[in-house]
């Protein structure tokens, strides 16, 4: 079966988009089965997820991703910036502000233009976090404390769980720079106090208005950027009075400005999308 392909990254965070509107591709194939055969860097197209293109009952559009490893997420930010930018360009979508059905709940993309009038970044309104342990899902003792120890091999490590439709477990580390990310997150991502497992968000606090972050994904690894991530981690940062609620957050990949508007509780990220190529591949 061909299947057309456009592969987007939102700092260096890339993916695999496939239009499924008509529902073709999940009537013949395996979205996990794509997925980890596409995403593969060597086999495949390389990338740290897939994006699917579908009809929604409820808003304009659907979105569902699924991570390298063929497991499917709520959520994914940077790749949101990506999906709102293609729809735009390509014309699947006719308006600069849009709403989407995900896992996590409605999303609302709005894109805005260069001089070129063409999308250079996208604004997204990724909705409300979740603190509450049933939410994230996280079994740990939390109490009335936004952070918790966990016992991570032979340490304890201290960390804020958040979701935004995902689960993410933030860790504030001196610098970020000295960590060994794989090692330190793939414990913390299959810890059993997380159910679902949980992407995982080093921060340095660089001051009330920057933080520096890297991150160990859920099902993709460490990634140069995660929007998702990035969002909990303004939310822990400034929970654990470490920020206020508008922060630019520096990673491997580049900038996102996040802002926590304290009176809707709705998070907004901030950032570039880029398209790389399109293609088609024999599934
Ligand atoms: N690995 C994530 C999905 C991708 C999120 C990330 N790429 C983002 O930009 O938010 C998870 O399993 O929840």
């Amino acid at each position: 079966m061909d299947v057309n392909f456009s592969k987007m990254e939102g700092l260096g965070n890339d993916f695999i988009f496939m239009d499924d509107r008509t529902g073709a591709i999940k009537t013949h194939l395996n979205y996990p089965d794509i997925a980890r055969r596409l995403c593969h860097r060597h086999f495949g197209i390389g990338a740290d997820g897939i994006i699917l293109i579908l009809n929604s009952h409820t808003e304009d559009i659907r979105f569902r991703i699924f991570n390298a490893d063929g497991s499917e997420a709520q959520m994914c930010g940077n790749g949101m910036r990506c999906f709102a930018k293609l729809l735009f360009e390509t014309g699947i979508i006719d308006r600069p502000e849009f709403h989407v059905e995900t896992l996590a709940g409605r999303v609302t993309p709005k894109v805005f233009f260069d001089k070129e009038n063409r999308v250079s970044s996208v604004r997204v309104d990724m909705g409300e976090p979740a603190l509450t342990p049933d939410k994230i899902p996280f079994t740990g003792l939390l109490s009335d404390a936004v952070s918790c120890p966990v016992t991570v091999g032979d340490d304890t490590v201290l960390l804020t769980p958040v979701s935004m439709g995902n689960p993410h477990a933030v860790v504030f580390v001196p610098d970020i720079r000295a960590m060994d990310v794989e090692k330190t997150g793939t414990p913390i991502e299959n810890h059993p106090c997380f159910p679902e497992k949980t992407n995982v968000e080093f921060i340095e606090i660089v001051n009330e208005h920057e933080i520096n972050m890297r991150v160990w994904e859920r099902g993709a690894g460490e990634t140069l950027a995660c929007g998702t991530g990035a969002c909990a981690a303004v939310v822990a940062s400034h929970l654990n009075g470490k920020t206020g609620p508008e922060v630019l957050v520096h990673l491997a990949g580049g900038d996102l400005s996040i802002y926590w508007d304290k009176k809707t509780n709705h998070i907004y990220k901030t950032g570039p999308a880029t398209f790389v190529f399109s293609g088609k591949i024999c599934l």
